[in-house]
């Protein structure tokens, strides 16, 4: 088996209820082990606990029970102002609302992580050769209020490769994009994979699904083997 990079066991994780609303078990024990260059497919029902998963994994939510470890890191030891250093060195994400910096140009939101830790001064010169090959060097003093829907996951994913992100998370990639900006951020997100990246990635698209080497199915909180 490759090298392992996202290992998650038994994790499990409840959310309290509200009023009437009994508390919810979001998840029920998962453990997932997911190799270098491997490009994962999480997908199941609405509510099954799709997103939950993929926050917990990303280091965004704690787990209740469990543990969740990336490159061998356990995510949860690490104290918040450490595990926000390793999310950022470590981790990329694709998600709806983009985490992009909307008072930053497009190369500000590229270089952010390096803005953050203040290194090299070829760094500039290695943004824009990225921002090129995701066909976006015309918009590089562009705000993200004023990119597409397409560009902004462009950007999403040119981040990622600029950090040297070693997992990367999206989280309905495809949603809001037409069939040729999808093929585009799919294409990219299997070539991350294939040059020894990790994707993990929620989706309820079929073509989404075909661009995966595993998919893994949830229901009720669990994997379904
Ligand atoms: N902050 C929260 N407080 C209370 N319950 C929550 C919270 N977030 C999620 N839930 C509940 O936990 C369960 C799992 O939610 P989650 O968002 O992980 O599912 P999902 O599979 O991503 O769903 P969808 O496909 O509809 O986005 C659902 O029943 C949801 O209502």
């Amino acid at each position: 088996m490759s090298e392992s990079v996202l290992e998650m066991n038994g994790v499990k994780k409840r959310y309290p209820g509200k009023g009437s609303r009994g508390e919810v078990h979001a998840l029920r024990g998962v453990s997932l082990s997911v190799g270098k260059g491997e490009f994962v497919a999480l997908h199941g029902p609405s509510g099954c606990g799709k997103s939950t998963l993929l926050l917990a994994a990303g280091g965004l939510l704690r787990p209740d029970v469990g543990t969740i470890a990336i490159n061998g890191q356990d995510l949860y030891s690490l104290n918040n102002s450490n595990r926000a250093r390793f999310r950022a060195a470590n981790l990329g994400f694709v998600f709806q609302q983009f985490h992009l910096i909307p008072y930053l140009d497009v190369l500000g939101n590229l270089m952010v992580t390096e803005v953050a830790t203040g290194q090299s001064a070829n760094a500039k010169k290695r943004a824009e050769a990225i921002l090129e090959q995701f066909g976006m060097a015309a918009r590089a003093g562009h705000h993200p209020s004023e990119l597409s829907v397409g560009e902004q996951q462009r950007l999403a994913l040119a981040r990622a490769v600029f950090a040297n992100a070693s997992i990367l998370f999206a989280d309905e990639p495809t949603g809001n994009l037409d069939r040729d900006n999808a093929t585009i951020v799919l294409d990219y997100m299997k070539e991350f994979a294939g040059n020894g990246g990790v994707v993990v990635m929620v989706t309820h698209d079929d073509r989404a699904l075909e661009h995966a080497s595993q998919k893994v199915s949830l229901v009720d909180g669990r994997i379904k083997e």
